[in-house]
């Protein structure tokens, strides 16, 4: 398998990853953000507003075009560059464009439609600027979100937040067998990811106990291809991760994470059809590269 078993099945809107920089603009870290037509961009195909999901209107779910609604994004702030007028009334979300957990955030802020409320601040953070850490978040981490003048930050609770906060399509199941699923899926994912890059130096068998978790946990709701059926937060939570794994073990262990788990298979079919996420998505081959460093490495 190559990675195009990790595109679209939707054969009409080949993947495409994010320009970060636009040649015919001058930046000088200002935002630019294109206008958006004031529907929702969820997916290339139509998602409807399923059971269990009942505090949005099913009118946000609405078709768009995939095309030429592609997001011009600004160069990461670096540590020579200036801050932004913090803490003048505008929402940001800091983030880096490397970065899983600050994905998870960015992916929200899109599918809610929310590209005009919630400015992205890309950091640089290799070369990070002081006033981050000093003037924003002491913890100096990606992502944050300054909004109403306090900033917080830690991805699973700022999914949660703009999804609460924010208008948009509801992204949190509101029955309790799915809020329970849910919330076990969220905690758990941490482990899945510990247990999946501990693999990465090992064999690379010892990651199937956590591929087959979510193929067992993606058979759980049969209405849709999703963790909880429909797409929600959980999917967000682990699109970003499942990623990078799918590429790195191709790549460098030669391991297909689909093979014999066909679940995994649809789901990343259809999560790579979601607009808000495939803006988000980085170049394969800089994933792998920086996967290779970080856990192949020898110290
Ligand atoms: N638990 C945090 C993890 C965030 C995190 O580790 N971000 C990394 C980038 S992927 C970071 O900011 N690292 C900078 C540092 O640790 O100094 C979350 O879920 O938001």
């Amino acid at each position: 398998m190559s990675y195009s078993s990790f595109t679209t099945a939707s054969s009409s809107s080949p993947l495409t990853y994010p320009r970060k920089f636009s040649d015919s603009i001058s930046f000088s870290n200002k935002f630019v953000l294109i206008r958006f037509p004031k529907t929702h961009i969820l997916s290339s195909t139509k998602i409807q507003q399923k059971p269990g999901f009942g505090r949005s209107k099913a009118a946000h779910f609405t078709t768009m075009a995939t095309t030429g609604n592609q997001e011009v994004l600004p160069p990461a702030f670096t540590s020579t560059s200036d801050p932004p007028p913090v803490f003048d009334g505008n929402t940001r979300l800091y983030i880096s464009y490397q970065c899983p957990y600050a994905q998870r955030v960015w992916i929200t802020r899109n599918v809610k439609g929310l590209q005009e409320k919630i400015q992205l601040v890309p950091i640089d953070l290799k070369d990070r600027p002081s006033w981050y850490k000093e003037k924003v978040y002491p913890d100096n981490k990606v992502p944050s979100l300054e909004h109403n003048n306090k900033v917080i930050g830690e991805s699973l609770d700022l999914i949660k937040y703009i999804d609460s906060q924010f208008k948009g399509p509801s992204l949190f199941p509101d029955d309790p067998a799915r809020i329970e699923f849910a919330e076990e899926l969220l905690s758990q994912s941490g482990s899945v990811h510990k247990s999946v890059t501990s693999s990465f130096k090992g064999e690379v068998e010892e990651s199937g106990a956590a591929f087959d978790y979510i193929e067992t946990a993606l058979s759980k709701f049969e209405d849709g291809p999703f963790f909880l059926g429909q797409f929600s937060l959980v999917d967000i939570a682990y699109a970003p991760f499942i990623e990078r794994y799918q590429l790195f073990l191709l790549d460098v262990k030669k391991y297909d994470i689909t093979e014999g788990r066909p679940k995994l298979k649809a789901w990343i079919e259809e999560i790579n059809k979601i607009e808000g996420y495939r803006q988000t998505r980085n170049d394969p081959k800089e994933l792998v590269e920086s996967y290779k460093k970080r856990f192949l490495v020898q110290v």
